[in-house]
């Protein structure tokens, strides 16, 4: 197969998690909105059906790229307030773990994502089978760090055997790259994370460091299109036909505000 073949099978499969990933929305419901290009497809469909008047709901974006996006689909977005919770936050991942851990953050966007996941309900994870991994790791681990604390997070982070790199920016290489709250994103390359738990104690601990992308403990569940197939993967289950899986799960309903 070749790569744009590849590509293209990805795609599809990106589109099919997206779409199955709408029949978790009900009328209502105040949504988180991942970024990265599957959580792009997501806000497309969820545009669409808004349009069509069969559902309303509020929704609040991860980054400046999935705010701008939902915009043009129509959904409307509400700021950041304090009591806001989310019936459900759909969002991409870069790798699938064991019992839905998660490295996220390759397209920068980890620290908002984790807000979102964290003041949610229901953290729904969407993907193609590329992300599906035995063992976290061989993507590299996004970390958001202060710029003034930059040296000395390369050095520790050096020293847990992560070879740490500045990501550069896509558009002004070689400039670094910069989070939407203007801190600067680092690539850990680890190759293998056998205990995650243990990685991300060790993060928070480093001055410096807003966020890490390991998202432990926050996923109630993941649908992966695999080919013409579905899977629905919950943290302690083993992986299902996601076809009958399309309702929300009672205890994961709605909030009552
Ligand atoms: O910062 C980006 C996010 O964590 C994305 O959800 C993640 O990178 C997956 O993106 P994609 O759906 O484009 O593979």
């Amino acid at each position: 197969m070749s790569d744009t073949e590849q590509q293209d099978r990805l795609d599809k499969e990106k589109q099919r998690a997206a779409a199955q990933a709408l029949r978790w929305v009900r009328d209502g419901m105040l949504v988180g909105l991942g970024s990265g290009s599957t959580a792009a497809y997501f806000i497309q469909l969820l545009g669409q059906t808004l349009r069509g008047g069969q559902l309303q709901i509020q929704a609040t974006a991860t980054s400046l790229a999935t705010e701008a996006l939902a915009r043009r689909a129509g959904i409307p977005l509400l700021e950041p307030r304090r009591g806001l919770r989310f019936d459900l936050t759909v969002d991409g991942a870069d790798e699938i773990g064991p019992r839905l851990t998660l490295i996220k953050g390759g397209g920068g966007a980890l620290l908002r994502e984790k807000v979102l996941a964290t003041s949610s309900d229901y953290l729904l994870i969407i993907a193609d089978s590329s992300k599906l991994v035995p063992q976290l790791g061989q993507f590299p681990l996004p970390l958001e760090v202060v710029p003034f604390a930059l040296p000395w997070v390369l050095d520790t982070v050096a020293l847990l055997g992560g070879n740490p790199k500045l990501r550069l920016d896509k558009k002004k290489a070689p400039q670094p790259a910069h989070s939407d709250q203007g801190n600067i994103l680092v690539d850990c390359h680890f190759k293998s994370l056998p205990d995650p738990n243990q990685l991300a104690l060790q993060l928070q601990d480093i001055p410096g460091i807003v966020e890490h992308g390991l998202f432990l403990g926050l996923a109630s569940a993941a649908i992966v299109a695999e080919g013409d197939q579905l899977l629905l993967l919950r943290p302690s289950a083993e992986p299902a036909d996601a076809a009958s899986f399309g309702e929300l799960p009672k205890e994961a309903g709605p909030t009552s505000l």
